[in-house]
């Protein structure tokens, strides 16, 4: 199923055969980056170049934007989150007022992030959990799953403390069709204990919050991705990461897809393990890398984001492997950035669409 999903990436794959001009083959925001974490946007960002993006933009704190703008001159960064005095000013407020704030710091943030056109927008590599910038982006996370106006804004991948967000309030991405979600166990274990506290009558927005913060990581099998896009609301795809990653989509209740399914008596939807050779490396970095690699890729897509996401696992395992067959233990992110490329040709195969001229 991965492979005939590779097969489908390969199709969407925009050929160097056609002219055309810079952002054509993608526009990837990230959203992201803090005082603690500067590296996780910076290697989201790098990560959807190095895929084949044009422009990658990196929306942060005020005080990581130095540092982001040091990694590499190749991002354009843009310190539009809430600062850290923000933050502390939000945090005395009462939740009434909160909401307004986050409100109009939403609008803030998507009058940035809609100032990019972005093809993908990428939420959550090093943002945080501070409390306005929680609040802002998770209203910005709501907005951003609807779709736009039309229905063709955006692919939007929530990785990292954007999970988080989703954790404290999962109806923020209900209804989302282009979005994906990119948890490690424990992400996932959040996610999936939120949204079960949220299922019960009369569940209060705290009881959400609180089965968050009481979840367990636990295995991490086929039925688990698919149950949570499911208990998503259908729509959403999961990747959900680990020794495998698996990746699946539910069908919206209602939808063609669900009546379709519903006819031969199965639930519907799509569920397979990405099992592709990676790195017994476990350096920090990694799902960041994956999750920019995906934004490039969610660019291309259209509505196949399960195959998207396919892809885009595949080629960051077959990175990280050829990484650790050069560096050893003394393999960190950077080098895995390096490697994509090449490792993209392994997974997709043929997607150039020029000759190379051959080194004598
Ligand atoms: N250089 C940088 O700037 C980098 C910045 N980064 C940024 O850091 C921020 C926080 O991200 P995060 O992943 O540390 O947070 P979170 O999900 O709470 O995990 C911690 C908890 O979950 C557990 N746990 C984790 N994985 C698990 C697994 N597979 N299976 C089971 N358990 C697992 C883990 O368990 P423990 O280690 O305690 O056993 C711990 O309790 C975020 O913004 C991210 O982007 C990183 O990207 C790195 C590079
Ligand atoms: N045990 C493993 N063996 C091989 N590859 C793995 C393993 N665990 C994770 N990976 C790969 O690394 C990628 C990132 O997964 P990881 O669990 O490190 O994400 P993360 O915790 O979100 O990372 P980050 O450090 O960026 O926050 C996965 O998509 C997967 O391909």
């Amino acid at each position: 199923m991965a492979a005939e999903a590779c097969l489908r990436a390969r199709k969407f794959v925009p050929s160097f055969a056609v002219p055309f001009h810079k952002g054509q083959h993608g526009r990837v925001v990230v959203i992201g980056g803090s005082i603690e974490y500067s590296g996780a946007p910076c290697y989201a960002a790098m990560a959807a170049l190095r895929t084949g993006a044009d422009l990658a933009w990196v929306i942060c704190a005020p005080e990581a934007a130095g540092a982001i703008k040091a990694f590499s001159p190749e991002l354009i960064v843009i310190p539009g989150l809430p600062s850290a005095e923000e933050n502390e000013r939000v945090a005395r407020l009462p939740a009434a007022r909160r909401d307004a704030v986050a409100r109009l710091a939403a609008q803030n943030l998507l009058g940035l992030v809609r100032a990019a056109r972005p093809s993908a927008v990428v939420v959550g590599p090093g943002l945080g959990r501070e409390v306005a910038v929680q609040a802002a982006v998770s209203a910005a996370i709501e907005m951003l799953c609807q779709g736009g106006e039309d229905g063709t804004g955006p692919a939007v991948v929530l990785d990292a403390d954007a999970l988080w967000a989703v954790a404290c309030k999962p109806s923020i991405v209900r209804g989302g069709s282009r979005v994906v979600i990119t948890p490690n166990a424990a992400e996932a274990a959040r996610i999936a204990a939120a949204a079960a506290a949220a299922a019960k009558p009369e569940a209060a927005a705290a009881d959400a919050r609180a089965a968050a913060a009481a979840a367990k990581p636990g295995p991490a099998e086929e039925g688990g991705a698919l149950g949570l896009s499911k208990a998503l609301g259908g729509g959403v795809t999961v990747v959900l990461k680990g020794a495998e990653d698996v990746v699946a989509r539910a069908p919206v209740p209602g939808s063609a897809a669900a009546k379709a399914a519903g006819a031969d008596g199965a639930d519907g939807g799509e569920a397979f393990a990405v099992s592709h050779a990676g790195s017994p490396r476990r350096c920090g970095g990694q799902g960041d890398v994956l999750a920019g690699a995906l934004g490039a890729l969610a660019s291309w897509a259209g509505d196949d984001l399960p195959a998207a996401s396919a892809a885009a696992c595949a080629i960051l395992r077959d990175a990280a492997r050829s990484a650790f067959a050069k560096h050893r233990r003394a393999t960190v992110t950077p080098d895995i950035l390096s490697e994509l490329g090449l490792a993209f040709e392994r997974v997709l195969p043929d997607t150039l669409g020029v000759e190379l001229e051959r080194a004598e």
